[in-house]
């Protein structure tokens, strides 16, 4: 069995992901610090999906630097990645390792503006976790994840790619290898591109999308995004995105999506780098995605009337 990294797991923020892997670290013995923007929002209690209660030890970062047997982990919402990697940036070695976790696309552009070397890996996963209070979140459900190499890495480091893909398999079980991780962030795309937007605007659970008057939205959009992966080089059909549509809404039909809670909350979404990526990287072909642009425009509207 492979080794996990030898030194410790940096992970940036207190959030809901950042949470889940800190007790994960925790159960499996690996060495951690959460780094929240004030020592006030240190995670301390993580509670399951079957109401198990675990107390995480009070781990605040405290190393000045991390060196290349550390791993530094970015669960953050897209927009929040450059300026997390420029306040890390000068407390890396040039052979850390990074794990960036997010939804959407664009995370790794955002990275590697700062960062333009670093051995970067990547992973999406359908974890369900809430942050209740500033203190507490609670696994809401189990999911998987899917972990690769960010395609642009530019020396091969066998052991430490694997010694990485063995801390997360441990931290964020179970998690299954990509050899084009993009090719698994745009599938995981071309479903909040259909999910979060229509949730948020329509004020629905996900669930409620499988009524019929949804159908042909679903489609359409799910039509475009196949599109604009075909562009890109994917294989995929339109029938293969509204299936795993459908899958992901049967699957989660009592949550709300995030777009859905953070239009609630009045907090920004994360439509830039989701519906808004699809029409930037259609914009770039020369593919019309006129469906994704007015669920872009809508939200964004939304958003400016948060006062
Ligand atoms: N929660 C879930 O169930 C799932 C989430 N995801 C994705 O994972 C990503 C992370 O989501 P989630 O954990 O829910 O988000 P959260 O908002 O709970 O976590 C992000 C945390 O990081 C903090 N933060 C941001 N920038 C910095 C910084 N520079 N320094 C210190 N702290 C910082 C934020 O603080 P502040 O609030 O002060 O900005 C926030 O507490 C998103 O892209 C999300 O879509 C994917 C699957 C499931
Ligand atoms: C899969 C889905 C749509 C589950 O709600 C999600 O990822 C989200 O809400 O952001």
């Amino acid at each position: 069995m492979a080794n996990p990294i030898r030194g410790q797991v940096h992970i940036v923020g207190s959030g809901a992901i950042g949470s889940l892997i800190a007790a994960g670290a925790q159960r499996n013995n690996i060495a951690y610090s959460l780094a929240p923007r004030s020592p006030e929002k240190l995670t301390q209690r993580i509670t399951s999906y079957s109401n198990q209660s675990r107390w995480l030890s009070a781990n605040l970062a405290n190393k000045d630097s991390l060196g290349p047997d550390d791993l530094l982990i970015l669960p953050l919402k897209v927009y929040q990645l450059e300026a997390a990697a420029r306040q890390w940036q000068d407390r890396l070695d040039e052979s850390t390792p990074i794990l960036l976790l997010h939804n959407g696309m664009g995370g790794l552009e955002a990275v590697r503006r700062v960062l333009p070397e670093h051995a970067i890996y990547i992973a999406t996963t359908s974890h369900g976790v809430l942050k209740t209070s500033r203190h507490e979140v609670r696994h809401t459900g189990f999911g998987r994840t899917i972990f690769g190499e960010a395609p642009d890495n530019q020396a091969i480091d066998d052991e430490q790619l694997e010694r990485v893909f063995e801390t997360v398999s441990r931290c964020l079980q179970p998690v299954t290898w990509h050899k084009n991780i993009m090719e698994a962030l745009w599938f995981k795309l071309a479903i909040n591109a259909v999910i979060n937007p229509l949730t948020a605007l329509h004020d629905i659970p996900n669930g409620d999308l499988s009524d019929s008057r949804f159908a042909g939205h679903i489609n359409d959009i799910s039509q475009e995004t196949a599109t604009v992966m075909q562009a890109e080089g994917f294989r995929c059909s339109v029938q293969d995105l509204v299936g795993q549509v459908m899958q992901v809404i049967r699957a989660t039909s009592q949550n709300y999506s995030s777009m859905h809670q953070d239009v609630k909350h009045r907090r920004p979404t994360e439509i830039d780098a989701i519906n808004g990526y699809i029409v930037q990287s259609a914009q770039k072909k020369g593919i019309d995605v006129p469906i994704n642009a007015f669920l872009y425009k809508k939200i964004k509207a939304l958003e400016s009337t948060y006062s």
